[in-house]
């Protein structure tokens, strides 16, 4: 009887067990197989060619290995083929726009500017999207902060933080910019007089500018703000430092141990900034706290109790500092370290530079912020070193509904991927001379002769556009004016030229460079 019993419940249990399973199973075959398979027929019935996909890799193996074999001994600027050899070799089977696989995402490659003119030109702001993989993957570093929120919560975040970015908050901000490259210069100094005249500059800069941003977005005066500054580095390292199978099934688990320390480091990042956020919300001396975003949200958030529709929770002023620090670190770095490498290869634009600031700002030990605007051709080399290295060398989209464009429809829900780096190197959009450093080229276009207003995009484009553009101009030629007037820059012959793309597009060997007191 008890026998019975037991087998009945046995036999129960393992068919609920079975029925589970095959629920599971038809899940994932939908969602893995099914689903990518069908939006696959879509785009192709939609006009769309390139690289046949294999599961659940896609095509990252073929750009994985392809990768692999990308270096160059000269310095080129003719970077495209090294930094994406796969984009450009599937570019001659497949033009300008095509569709390629990261595991079972679909993404629209578009290098063609007309496209992206037509595509953009029927999209309101509010309606890009950013891809869910990407928005899944990169959760710790960028919460729903700005740059990867959507739609009306994208609206609201955007009304609040562009205000933060007026001249006269970012003029408040100078000082400590100031402060931090003459810390970095006396470093600098001393190293070069114990007789180190090779210094890695990607390093430095980096530092620098990390430093520049922390301080920006939530102050690093105290432990808390130097310790989430550290484990912000430490986050990104993490995340981008190791192989990543992102849009593949699992991916996670082939690097879960990295998953995991992401996850955690992200958790204390949070913790560290809640505190931060809190003991700000409870001061007394809020006056001195307000120089940065987060004192500028949090006063904003203040000045309007009772309507709150211009306020942040405390959740989400955590997740835009940590966009702010993210967004603004690396890519305004990489602006003056590649700036640097070409300029040590062009001593000529050096001496150019170096003339002007003496002409405009004269005195470097008051810095007068209001002259550097009137710093013209240091704004020329500027925008052609964002141009030959753009350090965001992608931008990402995802439609949040379907977009005609001439005869072809670009479903809703496709990832889009919008190849800068193609465009920018690109004879057809910039003459024959696109790969050669030539500033000259802005001195009386601020799209810099480019045959296509979409052509040129270090910002991205549309409402979508980078927030701090102007933060960076101004890092930039505080950081650029102080260097320039101190010393002299040559490339080392340690120097290895190899771009490479980890988020952003960076020097894989740092910069090596001589550095010699004027
Ligand atoms: C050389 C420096 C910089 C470059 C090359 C750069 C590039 C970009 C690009 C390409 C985008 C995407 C735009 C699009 O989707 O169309 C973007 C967005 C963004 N950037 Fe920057 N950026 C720089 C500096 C900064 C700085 C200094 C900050 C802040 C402190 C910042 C914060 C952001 C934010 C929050 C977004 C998201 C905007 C939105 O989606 O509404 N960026 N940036």
């Amino acid at each position: 009887m008890v026998f019975v019993a037991l087998s009945q419940i046995f036999f129960v249990l393992t068919s609920i067990l079975l029925a589970i399973c095959l629920c599971l199973l038809a899940t994932l075959t939908y969602f893995w197989w099914i689903l990518p398979n069908h939006k696959l027929q879509n785009l192709k019935k939609c006009g769309f060619d390139g690289p046949i996909p294999s599961f659940p890799f896609g095509n990252i193996k073929e750009m994985k290995r392809n990768s692999s074999f990308s270096f160059s001994l000269d310095i080129t600027h003719n970077i495209h083929s090294i930094v994406s050899p796969y984009y450009s070799s599937w570019q001659k089977s497949f033009g300008k726009v095509f569709i390629y696989w990261l595991g079972v995402e679909p993404f629209l490659y578009v290098a063609d500017p007309e496209f992206l003119k037509k595509m953009s030109g029927k999209v309101m702001a509010k309606k890009w999207g950013k891809p869910s993989v990407f928005r899944k993957d990169r959760k710790a570093m960028f919460g729903n902060g700005l740059a990867m929120a959507e739609g009306t919560i994208w609206v609201h975040h955007r009304h609040v933080i562009a205000p933060t970015f007026t001249s006269i908050n970012l003029k408040t901000m100078t000082n400590m910019m100031i402060d931090s490259t003459k810390k970095m210069i006396k470093r600098w100094d001393s190293q070069i007089n114990s007789g180190h005249l090779e210094l890695d500059l990607e390093r430095e800069i980096v530092a620098t500018a990390g430093e520049i941003i922390a301080r920006a977005s939530f102050g690093m005066n105290d432990e808390n703000g130097k310790l989430v500054f550290d484990q912000l580095r430490t986050l990104q390292m993490t995340l981008f430092k190791t192989d990543r199978y992102v849009g593949v099934p699992f991916g996670k688990f082939i690097n879960f141990e990295k998953t995991l320390e992401a996850k955690k480091i992200g958790e204390q990042v949070d913790k560290l900034l809640l505190s931060i956020i809190e003991s700000r919300m409870n001061s007394n001396v809020k006056k001195q706290h307000e120089q940065d975003f987060l004192g500028h949200l949090l006063k904003e958030n203040n000045e309007i109790d009772g309507q709150m529709n211009r306020a942040l929770t405390k959740k989400e002023l955590i997740d835009e500092c940590k966009t702010l620090f993210f967004g603004g670190y690396e890519t305004t770095s990489l602006s003056i370290t590649w700036t640097l490498l070409l300029l040590a290869l062009h001593q000529d634009w050096q001496d150019q530079l170096r003339d002007e600031i003496k002409q405009v700002v004269g005195n470097i030990e008051k810095l007068d912020i209001n002259l550097l605007a009137d710093l013209k051709k240091m704004k020329w080399v500027m925008n052609e070193a964002l141009r030959l290295y753009p350090p965001s060398p992608n931008v990402q989209r995802q439609t949040l509904e379907d977009i005609h464009i001439d005869n072809v429809k670009v479903p809703k829900g496709t990832n889009i991927w919008i190849d800068v780096v193609a465009m920018h190197h690109d004879v057809t959009l910039w003459g024959n001379d696109a790969n050669k450093f030539k500033p000259e080229r802005f001195m009386n276009d601020a799209n810099g002769e480019c045959n296509h207003k979409m052509g040129y995009l270090p910002f991205g484009f549309g409402g979508r556009a980078c927030v701090g553009r102007n933060l960076t101009f101004m890092e930039y030629k505080i950081v650029l004016t102080l260097l320039l007037s101190k010393f002299k820059f040559k490339l080392s012959p340690s120097y290895h030229h190899f771009p490479t793309i980890m988020l952003t597009l960076r020097p894989s060997h740092g910069l090596p460079l001589i550095v010699q007191s004027l």
